[in-house]
């Protein structure tokens, strides 16, 4: 069939995004492999859904599909994407919106700097609701977090990571580096995403901290690689911070491809990303 997309990236993190409202799809994981990848098909980290909404109080409907296929619960640098998609296709008049995701509502709004801020709901911090099994696990306090020890190999030598453990949604370890630059992301993400003792897998996040209002943060994204920004990732790293007593919000996050911004005013309460969504071009693909 005939596809509509439109190729959008938020600080790097690139996507294809779908009208699922004037198209019919109901395509496989392979096929959403096949329109993600970089070669065969158009290239994203995600693939982007716009569907009328099913839950009461929403506007629309949010669906995520990772580039290997696999359907997910949130997106953050997506939603300002999202936002940005539908105010330009005319589907919405409205600066806020409020959207269903697998993992509840969230509510973007477009600032009139060209920027979307985004009301991600409160983070998940109970382990087992990650999902995170730590069971047998000493668990090692540092403020109001728990960090837990991960036994990862580097350079074929047993190394133990402490990771914090977020869910925005979608499940998070973030571990504190030296330096962001110069971490063994792409040795010790794979281990992380497929760590046993997360049963969803994982996001893996690498996080310096610069200050108490800064950071720089990379990615090993669940079902994506290294992205050049992960919007959750980025929410969960200044989650974690604040938590462990390291930072203070809002919070500046460096990402390789972009800079967002992250404000969270503590437990129970929602976390705000801030950030670009810019589209790249349109276009249509035979899949
Ligand atoms: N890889 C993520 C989904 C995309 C999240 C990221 N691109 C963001 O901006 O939040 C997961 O499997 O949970």
């Amino acid at each position: 069939m005939k596809l509509k997309f439109t190729k959008m990236q938020g600080a790097g993190n690139d996507f294809v995004v779908i009208d699922a409202i004037h198209q019919q799809i109901d395509f496989s994981a392979e096929q959403w492999r096949r329109l993600a990848d970089r070669r065969f098909g158009v290239g994203a980290d995600q693939i982007l859904i716009v569907e009328r909404p099913t839950a009461p109080g929403a506007d629309f409907r949010y669906r995520i599909f990772n580039s290997d296929g696999g359907e997910v619960e949130q997106c953050g640098n997506g939603a300002r994407a999202f936002a940005r998609f539908v105010s330009d296709k005319g589907l919405s008049g409205e600066r806020s919106i409020r959207v269903q995701t697998m993992s509840g509502i969230i509510a973007p709004t477009l600032e009139d700097d060209g920027s979307v801020t985004v009301d991600m709901g409160a983070p998940v911090l109970e382990p087992a609701t990650v999902p995170f099994d730590s069971a047998g696990l000493p668990g090692l306090p540092q403020g109001h977090d728990t960090l837990w020890p991960l036994t990862l190999q580097l350079q074929g030598a047993p190394l133990e990571v402490p990771v914090s453990v977020v869910s925005m949604g979608n499940p998070h370890a973030v571990q504190v580096v030296e330096d962001a630059e110069t971490a063994p992301v792409a040795e010790l993400g794979p281990q992380v995403e497929h760590h046993p003792r997360f049963p969803k897998r994982v996001n893996a996040g690498f996080m310096q901290v610069v200050d108490r209002r800064h950071i720089k943060l990379r990615v090993f994204e669940r079902g994506a690689g290294e992205t050049l920004a992960c919007g959750t990732g980025a929410c969960a790293a200044v989650v974690a911070g604040i938590r462990r007593g390291l930072l203070d919000s809002p919070v500046r996050v460096s990402a390789r491809g972009g800079e967002l911004s992250i404000a969270w005013a503590g437990e129970g309460q929602a976390v705000h990303l801030s950030g670009p969504a810019v589209t790249v071009f349109e276009g249509e693909i035979n899949i």
